[in-house]
Order: C-alpha cells, then structure tokens, then sequence
C-alpha cells in the first residue's frame, strides 16, 4: 500500500472516480491506475455541503473489494464528515478528508477539527483538511502538524470538468512553506497536462485529475504530463 509520507518526496497523481464510468467505476479505476495513476480519489457530496450528490460507503467498499491495493484518497464534500469516519474506515478508505469550512468557529454547532483529525488516526487513516478558493490558509493553519495531507481546491467544489483557478497557488506557495516535510499538499480541479506544472512549481505534490485523465484518448501519456516525468 502507499505511503503518503515515505520518500522519496515525488509529485502523485490521483484519478478521480468522479468522472470514471460509475456503471464500471471499479473497472474504469483499475485502468486508470495501470495507466500510472498512484492513488484513486473517491469525492463524496451530500446535497448540503455542495447541492450534487456522488457517492458514499457503498462505493468505496466496491472499490476496495476490487483493487484490494489501490491507495483510496476520500473527499468529503459533506456538512457532517464526523459521521462517516467509522464507515469509511471499515469500507476501506486510507485517507479521509473534510472541509474546514464545516468546522468551528466558522459554522455554528460545526465540527471540531481537532477532535475530528484525532478520530481519524485512531481509525487507522490518514488525516486531511480542504480549503475552497475563497478560503484563507489560517482556517487550516491551526491543525497543520497533525494533518497528513492538505487539499486545496482549485474550482469550487461540487462538480468535475471545470477551469482551474490559479488564483489558489498563491496559497498553495505559502502552505509549502507552513506545512511539515511529510505532510502531501494537494490540489483538485481542472488539473491536466497544461495546469499541472503551475501546481507542481508552487509545491504541489498530490495532484487530483479527473476528466483529464479519464476523458483522454491516452491516459498514460496524460498523467505522465500530469506528475511532469
Ligand atoms: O472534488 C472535486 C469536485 O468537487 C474533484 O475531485 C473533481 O472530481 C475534479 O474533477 P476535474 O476538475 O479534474 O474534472
Ligand atoms: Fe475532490
């Protein structure tokens, strides 16, 4: 299984299921993976955090039953992240990932992310928090040291195939330079051949692709141009 935090420090690509074909999304993964694809990112919505809705436990349990090795990066576009830690853990999920925005003090009654990053290593997964665009690096910058990834998003969240926003590597410059050596600063959205390199140049090691990738006619050759071989 990979390890997120082992060197050597290499930029990874995770495929997103998001735009795999969901009636052979196991499947439509694996090939993705084969093409060189390291890990798989699962987004989890729930009609309240962002108005679609993707997938959930049932998904990433089929995955797991499927690629029993595949690295499963989950994104969870949910208001209530800390319901699901359990769940996910026991489907298979490696890293579980949550919004910053869902979390005190900047939503009443909302998550405390401290306690969240604790339940989620004490399940056996790796810990990560998400910013959207408009979201400054301080909502994050408390919880850094116990944070095994960092996800900053480069479109709003809530849909695959939409422009990436470079605007966001203003921050993504400054978390390298916050986070610690064996944190992964990751990006998702509109990444492809001819966005990545931005990404990568502003200390992007963890890029998510999800039309990129499973829209092209050679998907070798895309996340080859993605990861910058
Ligand atoms: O979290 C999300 C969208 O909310 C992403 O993970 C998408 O799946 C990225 O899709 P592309 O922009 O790469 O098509
Ligand atoms: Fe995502």
């Amino acid at each position: 299984m990979l390890d997120l935090a082992a060197p050597p420090r290499l930029p990874l690509v995770a495929p997103s299921v998001l735009a795999a074909d969901f009636g052979r999304a196991a499947g439509d993964a694996a090939d993705a993976l084969a093409a060189g694809g390291d890990l798989l990112h699962v987004d989890v919505m729930d009609g309240h955090f962002v108005p679609n809705l993707s997938m959930g436990g049932g998904m990433i349990a089929g995955l797991r039953k499927h690629l029993p090795d595949a690295f499963l990066d989950v994104h969870l576009m949910v208001e209530r992240p800390h319901d699901y830690v359990g769940a996910f853990a026991e489907a298979g999920a490696n890293s579980f990932s949550f919004h910053a925005e869902v979390c005190r003090p900047h939503r009443v009654h909302g998550v405390d992310a401290g306690d969240l990053i604790a339940s989620i290593r004490d399940a056996g997964m790796t810990p990560g928090m998400v910013i959207n665009p408009p979201t400054p690096v301080s909502w994050v910058a408390p919880y850094l040291d116990g944070l095994g990834l960092v996800l900053v998003m480069s479109v709003f969240p809530g849909a695959g195939g939409q422009s990436f926003m470079p605007e966001v590597l203003t921050k993504c410059r400054e978390l390298r330079t916050r986070l610690r050596p064996t944190t992964r600063l990751q990006i998702d959205g509109g990444i492809g051949p001819g966005t990545a390199s931005a990404a990568r140049d502003a200390g992007v090691d963890l890029l998510v692709a999800g039309s990129a990738v499973f829209g092209a006619a050679d998907r070798a050759a895309t996340i080859a141009g993605i990861r910058g071989a």
